[in-house]
């Protein structure tokens, strides 16, 4: 298994509601998940505003320590290990960030923004690497030279990935990555995702509010309300018979197909 995640619990301090004396109360965002992700799979993550999507994903990636319950990646158990104890296994996961303009500094040109991460895990053989990381995602070499605002969203968006998958991860997680672009940078990027799965073997976790982002790609979906998993299934027969009362409503929120689309 690529994770294995046991009764995970996450809360935090709620400041709203801190008294002028002790500790603030603490709001339970995660109320005890349990899912596995098997090597190889693309899970799509779904749920509402506010559900604990990103959260979830923060605590996969262990950028937020867990308040209880277990995460396993790769058998080895990372939940309240330190960042010296992680360090071996940090460049194995890796994430992919909602809004790509933010993520990705301004100043910097493509082919540094890419060698950041490698530079920091101590890998050769960065410009190899940087061109390779670029065919990957299908952009020219060249562009290692530009800057993020020489280039479209769904370009800054593949320079994340590239970014992501420059250091040869074993897991990725996407979050929201592709809200922000238009229908058609969409369909690009998640047939590109979809392909660099295939041809690189990686597991994906994929976080959306969005269930017809997630129909696209995702083998396998789990359904977040409140902090809680709802529903769990196959993508196929999460549509053909959605179980929980909350799935349906989210279901419903899918627009239909527009017939003047040709990737629709
Ligand atoms: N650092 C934090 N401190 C306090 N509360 C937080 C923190 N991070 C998230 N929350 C709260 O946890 C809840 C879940 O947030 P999270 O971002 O995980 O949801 P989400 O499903 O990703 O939603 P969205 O799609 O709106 O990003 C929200 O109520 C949010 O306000």
């Amino acid at each position: 298994m690529m994770y294995e995640i046991s009764d995970l619990r996450l809360s935090f301090p709620d400041l709203n509601n801190k008294p002028l004396l002790g500790a603030a109360p603490r709001i339970e965002v995660l109320k005890g998940l349990s899912f596995d992700v098997p090597k190889g799979a693309v899970l799509g993550i779904v749920g509402g505003s506010g559900s604990g999507k990103s959260t979830l994903g923060r605590a996969m990636l262990r950028l937020l320590e867990p308040t209880a319950g277990s995460i396993k990646f790769d058998g080895n158990d990372i939940t309240h290990q330190s960042e010296d104890q992680l360090r071996g296994l940090r460049r194995r996961f890796q994430m992919i960030f909602q809004d790509p303009m933010s993520s990705l500094n301004p100043r910097r040109r493509v082919g540094g923004i890419i060698a950041g991460p490698l530079r920091l895990h101590g890998l050769d053989g960065i410009p190899a690497r940087i061109d390779e990381a670029l065919d990957m995602v299908g952009l020219p070499r060249s562009f290692a030279q530009r800057y993020p605002h020489e280039l479209s969203g769904g370009q800054r968006q593949r320079v994340g990935i590239a970014r992501a998958i420059a250091l040869r991860p074993d897991f990725i997680l996407a979050d929201e990555i592709v809200s922000g672009l238009d229908v058609s940078s969409q369909a690009q990027v998640l047939n590109l995702l979809g392909e660099l799965v295939r041809e690189l073997g990686l597991t994906l976790a994929f976080i959306s509010h969005d269930l017809s982002v997630i129909r696209r790609l995702c083998s396998r979906v789990l359904v977040l309300h409140l902090g809680e998993i709802v529903e769990e299934a196959e993508t196929a027969a999460l549509f053909a018979a959605p179980q929980a009362e909350y799935t349906r409503t989210l279901m419903n929120a899918i627009p239909l197909p527009d017939p003047d689309q040709p990737w629709e």
